[in-house]
């Protein structure tokens, strides 16, 4: 069954649907959806959000008491961090952004009856008045995160991973560069956790002299060093009971890497200068700037360590790999600092748009939140020019050499050395990984590599023989294989599509 109030959106998943082998009812609102449920069951959900009377997550919320066993995949337009998490506290199975690829839904689809069909008995369905929404404190408290902007598919996949990890404590490791974001998310990841009552406490390992880290972290015992004149209490113990957050990971010494290992494995570390065994309980969540896998090929980091804190690895975009964020971003800045100053909002004028779409961002989303600060301080009219972007030398050149007729897309150098087009692919492709980890749970997969192999001939075969006109002997040149193989794996993506 479906709800969406949109005419066309209900046509549409009515045909895929239908042609992928599911009996589609679709309604234009959730009421209808909730009344033809009570009377006739569904193996399956898809709602939009906002809908006239009943919104799609209220439904979902409403399933998840009297219907727990039927998957509810919620699509929306209005795909903010907020309503994906809410999608996944309320039950949902799944979360997407419109507009979406409709093959992903398909799949989506699929996938939710396999579960469904793998799933224990399910319990006897609750009279529906019995469903009580047990929401509303969550309300409040998600209010918080309004401020966690972005609607690029890159934050679009980052927020429906949050919103999946609501309910779980996992360990997170954020990867991204410095700016961009890495503590909001994993602010984020901790205030849509079970913990979210309890402390956030952040520390940067970049920030504290090395030899002070094992005892900022882990406490020290009287005496413990020259200096030590009274017990005192480490991050860990100032985190019981909620969320340790490690930032810069990758320079933390080797000796705290081995302590913070004990507390991953046994749950349990000591103060310096003690022998007295601690429990803690804390969840980890760590960032790092740095390509960790190099460090450990340094000696700088145990690989052991790695594989404790990548449970789940989450990778926050660079702004210029997003740059269809830098608007949206502007406007949220812009108004946030008028508020903070009392002043009224002023604007970007259409040139100085454009010149900060043009320019690289070194310094990330903090970049622009500080020049945005500056510009809203510094210009007395309503409007700020692109002459008033006070923009380094560098920027400058950078800005002009991009606003030069630009060359094709896949050829524009970027200083972070990736194409926006091949960081979004990567993006793309990490975000089905982690998919895939996360249906895992814990278990052991296999056929990981040729799974993936075979994704990317599903889409670069076809493209070949498109571009060659079908001729496979020319396809093979192109792709640089042998004429036979290349018609075997043509034969098996027809007869077995990933
Ligand atoms: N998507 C976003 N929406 C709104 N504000 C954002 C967003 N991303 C980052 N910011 C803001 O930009 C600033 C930098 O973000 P943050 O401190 O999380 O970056 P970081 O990656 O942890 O940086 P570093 O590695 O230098 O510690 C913060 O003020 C944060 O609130």
């Amino acid at each position: 069954m479906a709800a969406d109030d949109d005419q066309a959106v209900r046509f549409v998943l009515e045909q895929s649907l239908s042609r992928a082998g599911f009996l589609v009812h679709t309604f234009n609102n959730g009421q209808d959806l909730l009344e033809h449920i009570h009377a006739d069951g569904a193996d399956l959900v898809i709602t939009d959000i906002v809908m006239p009377g009943l919104s799609g997550l209220d439904l979902a919320q409403t399933l998840k008491s009297s219907h727990p066993d039927v998957p509810v995949i919620v699509i929306t337009a209005q795909s903010t961090l907020r309503n994906a998490v809410q999608a996944f506290e309320r039950g949902a199975f799944d979360y997407l952004a419109k507009p979406f690829d409709i093959k992903k839904l398909v799949d989506l689809a699929h996938r939710a009856m396999d579960l469904r069909k793998k799933s224990a008995k399910p319990a006897p369905p609750k009279r529906v008045e019995e469903a009580q929404p047990s929401y509303k404190q969550a309300d409040a408290h998600l209010e918080r995160f309004g401020g966690f902007v972005g609607s690029s598919r890159a934050m679009q996949a980052l927020f429906r991973t949050i919103g999946r990890l609501s309910n779980s404590e996992m360990t997170v490791l954020i990867h991204g560069e410095s700016g961009a974001g890495k503590e909001l998310v994993a602010r984020a990841v901790h205030d849509y956790s079970p913990r979210r009552k309890g402390p956030f406490t952040a520390i940067n390992m970049a920030a504290i002299p090395r030899n002070l880290i094992e005892s900022e972290l882990f406490g020290h015992e009287k005496g413990a060093f020259t200096g030590a004149v009274s017990r005192r209490p480490g991050h860990f113990q100032k985190a019981e009971g909620g969320t340790l957050f490690l930032d810069e990971i990758g320079d933390m010494p080797m000796e705290a890497q081995t302590r913070l290992l004990r507390v991953l494995q046994e749950g349990t570390f000591t103060l310096v200068g003690s022998t007295d065994v601690l429990r803690a309980n804390v969840r980890i969540i760590a960032a790092t700037h740095q390509y960790l896998p190099d460090a450990i090929a340094e000696g700088r980091f145990r690989e052991d360590l790695f594989y404790r804190l990548n449970v789940i690895p989450l990778h926050v975009p660079s702004l210029r790999s997003r740059k269809e964020d830098i608007p949206i971003l502007c406007d949220y800045f812009l108004g946030k600092t008028a508020k903070e100053l009392n002043i009224p909002v002023k604007r970007f004028t259409p040139m100085a748009m454009e010149r900060m779409l043009a320019y690289d961002w070194p310094g990330n989303v903090r970049e622009l939140e500080n020049l945005i600060s500056r510009m809203m301080v510094l210009t007395p009219d309503d409007e700020i020019g692109a002459d008033r972007l006070d923009l380094s030398n560098r920027m400058v050149r950078r800005v002009e050499e991009e606003m030069a007729p630009a060359p094709a897309e896949e050829s524009t150098v970027h200083s972070g050395a990736e194409t926006p087009r091949a960081s979004a692919f990567k993006q793309a492709l990490l975000e089905e990984l982690d998919d895939y980890f996360l249906a895992l749970n814990g278990q052991e997969g296999s056929n990981l590599y040729s799974a993936v192999l075979k994704r990317m001939e599903e889409v670069l075969i076809p493209r070949v023989l498109k571009e060659t006109r079908g001729n496979r002997v020319k396809a093979a040149l192109v792709l640089g294989i042998n004429r036979n193989t290349l018609r075997k794996k043509i034969q098996d993506l027809e007869s077995n599509p990933f």
